[in-house]
């Protein structure tokens, strides 16, 4: 099987350009498990699966290294573009890519056939409990108290496709990222877990932000959260609606428009190729 190792501010993944489908192994959750092993594999936060669609340029499957299925990786999306844009496998300056989230618009901006960061079209956060999906009442979840373990959070909750559970705090640093993150993720109140954003406040135009991502753990970034952060800055009143979000691997632009979208722009980077034998018991 014929790779290729990508990542986005160090969210890293390895991209398989899989067609129809025939002749891979069906079970991609354990082709995930396996292929992402940092040890015993090639390592990675997640796999992802090109295949052909009927309604976009190509469809995206987004495995997480514990064989999870997301919905949708911000990060991912830049890097398929640059992908599929400089392998002229789709020469498009905007690429339309089918995800269990809807049809994404990456844009690339290149240059000399290079391209240089991706644009993206992330579609519009769904704010409703029902649509994150979080246990409630019906209304939308804006400095909420979650209690967890005795200790209690205020949260916003995000839908970008996936679920964002966001949380402000004076000092990221602080944060025990790996016990709380692990906690938060597998709450009861989230039936489909979530993503947990630490959000430390620069400015109203500047945050910085750690993360736990649902089905890989703490990575360098994460494209759904941080345009999930900044949707969760608005609603909180802290800021304004277009941020930069400085996440461990680096910052990304978002801006939640007027038209009610958000766009996510940052760069991409094509790590190495390989191929990888698949050992069926
Ligand atoms: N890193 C991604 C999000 C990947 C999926 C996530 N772990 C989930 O399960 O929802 C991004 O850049 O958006």
């Amino acid at each position: 099987m014929f790779f290729t190792k990508v990542h986005g501010l160090g969210n890293d993944f390895i991209v398989v350009n899989a067609g129809t489908g025939e002749g891979f192994p069906d079970d991609y959750a354990s082709l995930a498990v396996e292929m992402c092993d940092r040890k015993f594999g090639i390592g990675a936060d997640g796999l992802v699966l090109l295949l052909d669609s009927g309604v976009a340029d190509v469809r995206m499957r987004i495995i997480n290294s514990d064989g999870s299925e997301a919905e949708m990786c911000g990060n991912a999306i830049r890097c398929v573009a640059k992908y599929l844009y400089e392998h002229n496998i789709v020469r498009k300056e905007e690429i339309k890519v089918e995800t269990l989230a809807g049809i994404i618009a990456p844009q690339v901006l290149h240059q000399d056939g290079k391209v240089q960061a991706v644009k993206v079209d992330m579609g519009y956060p769904r704010l409703e409990r029902t649509e994150i999906p979080m246990l409630g009442p019906a209304g939308q979840v804006v400095g909420e108290n979650l209690e967890v373990d005795g200790e209690n959070y205020r949260i916003t909750t995000v839908s970008m496709g996936n679920p964002h559970c966001i949380i402000f705090v004076p000092d990221v640093a602080a944060v025990a990222l790996t016990e709380i993150g692990p906690r938060i993720e597998t709450h009861p109140a989230f039936p489909r877990k979530t993503n947990v954003e630490f959000v430390q406040m620069l400015s109203p135009r500047e945050v910085k932000m750690i993360v736990w991502e649902r089905g890989a753990g703490p990575t360098l970034a994460c494209g759904t959260g941080a345009c999930a952060v900044a949707v969760a800055g608005v609603l909180n009143g802290l800021t304004e609606r277009k941020v930069t979000v400085h996440l461990p691997g680096g910052p990304l632009e978002i801006e939640w428009a007027e038209n009610g979208k958000l766009y996510m722009t940052g760069p991409a980077t094509e790590v190495f190729h390989g191929e990888y034998t698949v050992y069926k018991p």
